[in-house]
């Protein structure tokens, strides 16, 4: 009932869903988080602050090569020194524009360049108040010293316009570079990431597969003696009946119980009566052949299946076994314990046989005419008395 109400209606337990809410929500905020930055970083990046430094550095001739030749024109009117003059001041028009379109396209913002675009609005009348007087200005030479104030102005602004310019370029190019490191940190430690998580799922996935391996083995095998239990037991057994049906060879059953085993556990200990079980299971084990299912069926009760193998053969083994039980030597603080067991054993006669319940319920039944007949002896299931 209480599982039933900790399950939502999806199937989800109320801890599954807060683990893949928080999950959902920790990818989420990383996803924004990434894109702002990196589109932030984009920006900055395709700012080509580099081309934008070069055509500065070259606009800074302009205004050395204006003011030239305005002295040149002052000291020599003539028309070279004029044509220089309106040469210079039309590279420093179309200077402007290019400068003007870089900034544009550059990642800086209005806060940043506010005080240069009033700076170019400036030189911008200050241009064109020397465009007006340059073009007559040999006509009337009165105006050659105000055109020369105006150059002197225009190089000023320039200077300013351009050394202005060089700050933000340094600024945007350091924080180009800062974007840089920050980046490759941030790969350097996704792909740490990625890699402690890797590890962390290949480590869960190999203790995953030990368990189950683990689980497997534990949920065939006998705790006590490493025997197989009465299930893998069965199982196989169901198997290799089916098998034996199929082609018509005997499979023998032998029931192996220790005797009067109650008494040992009495009188040594329930501890020492485990050291005999296991010491017993040893013996049975170099003694079946490989074929064989061996397996612990009960507390003191082990089981046999022998494959292809006819009554006579059964009852061979099964009196060798006997011998080698009596023959082990069991002490308990220097006092020798004897040990022997009872078996039941019987083979498959009829169809109806090649059933595990069938076996066992016969082997039983032989056993239990053994224990009558005092212990320590083998009985054969005898098929007329079947029923
Ligand atoms: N030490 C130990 N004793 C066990 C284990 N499993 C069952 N036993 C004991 O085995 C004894 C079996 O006793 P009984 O069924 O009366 O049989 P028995 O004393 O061997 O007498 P018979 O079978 O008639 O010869 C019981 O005392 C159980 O407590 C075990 O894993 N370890």
């Amino acid at each position: 009932m209480a599982t039933t109400k900790s399950r939502l209606s999806l199937g989800f337990s109320r801890r599954q869903l807060l683990i893949w809410i928080s999950f959902l929500l920790l990818s989420g905020l990383a996803v924004i988080a990434i894109t702002f930055y990196a589109s932030y970083a984009q920006k900055q990046l395709d700012a080509d602050y580099i081309a934008f430094s070069s055509e500065i550095v070259r606009a800074q001739h302009d205004g050395e090569a204006l003011r030239q030749s305005s002295l040149n024109l002052l000291d020599h009117p003539q028309p070279l020194h004029q044509r220089q003059l309106l040469q210079a001041l039309w590279m420093i028009h179309s200077r402007q524009m290019t400068i003007e379109q870089y900034l544009q396209r550059s990642k800086l913002t209005a806060h940043d360049t506010q005080h240069i675009l009033e700076e170019f609005t400036h030189l911008d009348s200050l241009l064109q108040q020397a465009d007006a007087i340059a073009p007559d200005v040999l006509e009337d030479t009165s105006q050659l010293s105000s055109l020369h104030d105006l150059t002197e102005d225009i190089d000023n602004s320039l200077a300013y316009i351009y050394s202005e310019l060089h700050t933000l370029m340094i600024r945007g190019a350091t924080e180009q570079q800062h974007i840089m490191s920050v980046m490759t940190q941030i790969i350097i430690a996704l792909g740490i990431l990625v890699l402690v998580v890797i590890l962390g799922l290949l480590v869960a996935i190999e203790k995953i597969l030990g368990q189950q391996h683990e689980l497997e083995h534990l949920s065939i095998t006998d705790e006590l003696t490493g025997l197989e239990n009465r299930r893998a037991a069965m199982n196989r057994a169901k198997h290799i009946l089916t098998l034996a049906k199929r082609s018509g060879d005997s499979v023998s059953l032998a029931i192996i119980d220790i005797d009067h085993f109650k008494r040992i556990n009495d009188r040594y200990g329930h501890p020492f009566g485990d050291q005999v079980i296991k010491q017993l299971a040893l013996q049975l084990k170099t003694m079946a052949r490989e074929s064989d299912v061996l397996a612990r069926i009960g507390g003191e009760e082990f089981c046999l299946l022998m494959p292809n193998t006819n009554p006579d053969g059964a009852s061979e083994l099964c009196e060798r076994l006997l011998g080698s039980i009596r023959a082990i030597i069991i002490t308990h603080e220097e006092n020798s314990v004897p040990l022997t067991v009872s078996i039941g054993v019987t083979t498959t006669h009829h169809q109806d046989d090649y059933d595990f319940d069938v076996l066992y319920a016969h082997a039983d039944a032989a056993l239990y005419r053994a224990k009558a007949g005092g212990r320590d002896q083998l009985e054969s299931f005898v098929p007329s008395t079947r029923g």
